[in-house]
């Protein structure tokens, strides 16, 4: 992975900019290559602790000099922050994180079509994440590779055929860091009511998400394949497997999925207008 000789800005330097800042730096791109705009005066004292980036507190025309402008702001706020953004950067390709603001919407308020949407994740923060990708269609191949060398810092990658499907990757992978901590969660909690201490509990079911994930990764055979090989006849894991289907937790998980891609697609609705 080569390192973009771009200047990147960044609109919004929260949890999601950080993560890809970071990873942008740890694959040598230099601080001064890269422009943040954060009004948030905590949060650009963060900026500068950890990557050594003194952020603007408003848009101004350093922002002139980006070849790349990521949006990582809340979908909520999108439509205002641009406009001060707009006027600086409108020959820039542009790259947005917001989850449901839709290009339809981002073209008209960043003023060009060169627009990518995304969805990544949060282990995008240690390396480890995965980001759903969607061009509009004036995004040219080397625009295409300017993204993949920028999103490629952070983890891995997929493009989509269809912009919709973002808002399921949305429910999947952008959502999905919270499902494996609400499990983590419920299984420190269930070891600690079974005696084991909290330190040692939540060790035991990290070790064994990440086991387990390198382990499906790893291997050919399907989730089903591999759950059956831990399932005894009779044993324990019968025993649990059987108490979460019978509670019907499989089909409440594929429900609360499809309530976040509904609620990704409400987003746009609502804040795409504007
Ligand atoms: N977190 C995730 O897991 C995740 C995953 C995928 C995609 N996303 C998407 O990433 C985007 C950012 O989420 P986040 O979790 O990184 O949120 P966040 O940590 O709150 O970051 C957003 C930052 O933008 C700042 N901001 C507000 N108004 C601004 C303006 N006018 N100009 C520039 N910056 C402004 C905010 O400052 P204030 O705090 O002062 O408002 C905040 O620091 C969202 O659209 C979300 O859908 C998040
Ligand atoms: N965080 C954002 C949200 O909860 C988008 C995916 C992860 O809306």
């Amino acid at each position: 992975m080569t390192t973009p000789s771009q200047h990147i800005a960044f609109i919004g330097g929260g949890n999601m900019a950080s993560a890809i800042i970071g990873g942008l730096i740890r694959q040598g791109m230099k601080p001064d290559q890269i422009t943040v705009v954060e009004p948030f005066a905590e949060t650009a004292a963060k900026l500068h602790q950890n990557f050594g980036i003194t952020a603007l507190p408003t848009a101004s025309a350093e922002l002139l000099q980006a070849t790349l402008v990521v949006w990582a702001v809340k979908p909520q706020i999108f439509s205002q922050a641009a406009e001060p953004v707009m006027s600086h950067t409108r020959g820039a390709l542009h790259l947005s994180v917001a989850a449901g603001i839709r290009t339809d919407s981002i073209c008209r308020w960043v003023g060009t079509e060169r627009v990518v949407r995304c969805m990544p994740n949060t282990p995008a923060l240690v390396g480890q994440g995965i980001t759903g990708l969607f061009p509009c269609p004036l995004v040219s191949a080397s625009d295409k590779a300017l993204v993949e060398q920028v999103i490629g810092t952070t983890g891995q990658y997929v493009w989509v055929d269809q912009e919709s499907k973002l808002d399921a990757v949305t429910a999947l992978s952008g959502s999905g860091p919270a499902y494996v901590f609400y499990f983590l969660e419920a299984m420190t909690q269930a070891g600690v009511g079974m005696g084991l201490s909290a330190e040692q509990a939540y060790q035991l079911a990290v070790a064994t998400f990440s086991g387990a994930s390198s382990l499906a990764a790893a291997s050919t055979e399907s989730p089903e394949v591999l759950r059956q090989r831990v399932t005894s006849k009779g044993g324990t894991t019968y025993a649990a497997i059987t108490s979460l289907d019978d509670a019907g937790v499989k089909a409440s998980f594929v429900k609360a999925m499809q309530a976040a891609e509904v609620r990704a697609r409400e987003l746009g609705d609502e804040f795409g207008k504007a």
